[in-house]
């Protein structure tokens, strides 16, 4: 069978996804997480880019997960009456709490208690760090600041306090209103921004519940509380992003490095999908090939041992953003081809999937099985299996529709849709219907099979079998 990539592609929607071609396009690269930037847009073009995903998908016949990324706690530059301006250093500008509609001299921000929560001597940073002002004065609402570095501003660009503690809420009502289209619209999974500990997931499950739907909740790590809290918000969440645009500039950038190779490992071990994100093929916004230093940083992300990498304005805003899916999709394989393997898993699985899915795919490579195969309602026995990065191919079934699209996250697993079954039997016929009927597989080939027993029982994984194809289904028929 031809080499397959592994390790997932996350890609960012916006103007530069927009028509059903090149939507289209985006899926046949490569993409398998469509991510939409609530941040930015109107809910109205949200709503037209979810359709488009979902028939792009459907068209190609692949699995494409939705992503709806909440902005949370962000504090950024409100819109300007005439477009982007270039603020230059030694600028004195005004950055105001009032809702106007700003001029290069006088700008507003969204966050009413700021002009409150800064003193005389605050550095603000704007856009992740690529202008940078200091506070000069504070009178009223109005915030005087001195351009130290300049740059362009433009609508929305973010504001980062690295050193001042503001008392934003990890929810804020556009949050939860975005949360609420979300949910009722369908997407598959939920981010939240700047989270700051483990519990600020309760105010998303507390939403959800209210909605009566509850889907995966990614945390995106960017703030600095969460770096220091991190293997509790791995266990209280459903994943994690590392968000590296954010956090160079909440965190010195050096520390960003060792920070997501942290991540990737605590979520491997504790078996939650993790993304790498921002700026991995960043030059590509503009030009149609990446730095070398991009492609590193793509295949080491791949080493080590990430579910995902993501691409932001590379496909939201990019000149470029088919070519650079099908680039980062080229990357991955190669370095996925090299075998170099990743880290090993620092602990000794103890939970029933655990052990069960260590047991699979050592006796999966000792015996030459074709594939590993895992049945899961909750996708949690899947994501158990993933984690090993066993070189065979990895085939979930799953009888739930939502849990299909999560898995798209999870590295190296495809995923079909089956019947809910009665009997253990009928799961193996259905492995040989599925994997004979694809030629996935011959009659007469292995296959290791990891489930629960009797099916229909969430959580009940105890059963491992090495199944031989075709044994069950006459393979005539299929
Ligand atoms: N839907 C959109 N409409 C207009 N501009 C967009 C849209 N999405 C993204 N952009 C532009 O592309 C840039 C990069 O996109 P990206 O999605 O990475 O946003 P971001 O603001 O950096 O992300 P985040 O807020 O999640 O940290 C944005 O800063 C914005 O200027
Ligand atoms: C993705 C994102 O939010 C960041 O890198 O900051
Ligand atoms: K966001
Ligand atoms: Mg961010």
């Amino acid at each position: 069978m031809a080499v397959t990539r592994r390790v997932k592609i996350v890609c960012t929607m916006g103007p530069a996804t927009k028509s059903p071609e090149r939507m289209l396009g985006l899926v046949e690269a490569g993409m398998d997480v469509a991510r939409m930037n609530f941040s930015h847009d109107t809910l109205e073009n949200h709503k037209e880019m979810y359709g488009l995903v979902r028939a792009a998908a459907e068209k190609a016949g692949r699995a494409v997960a939705i992503l709806g990324d909440l902005q949370g706690p962000k504090i950024r530059l409100g819109k300007f009456a005439d477009g982007p301006h270039r603020w230059e250093t030694g600028d004195r500008v005004v950055i105001t709490s009032e809702d106007i509609l700003g001029t290069r001299e006088r700008v507003s921000c969204t966050y009413t208690k700021l002009p409150h929560e800064v003193k005389v001597g605050d550095r603000l940073l704007i856009d992740d760090g690529k202008v940078a002002v200091e506070v000069t004065d504070v009178e009223g609402e109005d915030i005087h600041v001195l351009v130290t570095e300049g740059g362009p501003v433009s609508n929305n660009k973010g504001v980062s306090l690295p050193n001042v503690a503001v008392s934003v809420p990890a929810l804020s009502d556009k949050d939860e209103e975005d949360l609420r289209f979300a949910l009722k619209l369908g997407v598959d999974l939920i981010a939240l921004s700047f989270v700051r500990a483990p519990e600020d997931i309760n105010l998303v499950h507390k939403i959800m519940d209210e909605e009566g739907r509850r889907v995966p909740v990614i945390a995106k790590v960017e703030k600095p509380e969460a770096v220091e809290h991190l293997e509790a918000i791995v266990l209280a969440f459903d994943g994690v992003m590392v968000a590296r645009g954010d956090l160079g500039v909440e965190l010195p950038l050096d520390q960003v490095p060792l920070v997501q190779k942290r991540a990737v490992q605590l979520c491997r071990e504790n078996a939650k999908p993790v993304i790498v994100a921002t700026q991995m093929l960043d030059s590509m916004i503009e030009n149609s090939r990446p730095t070398r230093a991009e492609a590193s940083d793509v295949a080491n992300a791949v080493l080590d041992g990430t579910d995902a990498v993501m691409l932001s304005g590379e496909t939201s805003v990019g000149k470029y953003p088919v070519l650079t899916v099908s680039t980062m999709a080229k990357i991955v394989t190669t370095t996925e081809a090299g075998g170099m393997g990743v880290p090993r898993l620092q602990h000794d699985p103890r939970t029933h999937g655990g052990a069960l899915t260590v047991a699979a795919s050592q006796i999966a490579r000792n015996i030459g099985a074709k594939a590993l195969v895992a049945f899961s309602q909750t996708g949690d026995t899947v994501r158990r299996l993933a984690r090993l990065h066993c070189d065979l191919p990895l085939y979930a079934f799953t009888p739930v529709s939502e849990v299909r699209n999560t898995l798209a996250l999870s590295w190296g697993v495809d995923t079909f849709l089956t019947d809910f079954v009665e009997h253990t039997d009928d799961m193996f016929r259905q492995v040989d219907a599925k994997m004979l009927g694809l030629g996935l597989a011959k009659p007469g080939d292995y296959v290791v099979v990891v489930a629960g027993s009797p099916p229909n029982a969430p959580g009940s994984t105890n059963t491992l079998r090495v199944h031989q194809l075709g044994t069950l289904v006459d393979p005539a028929t299929v």
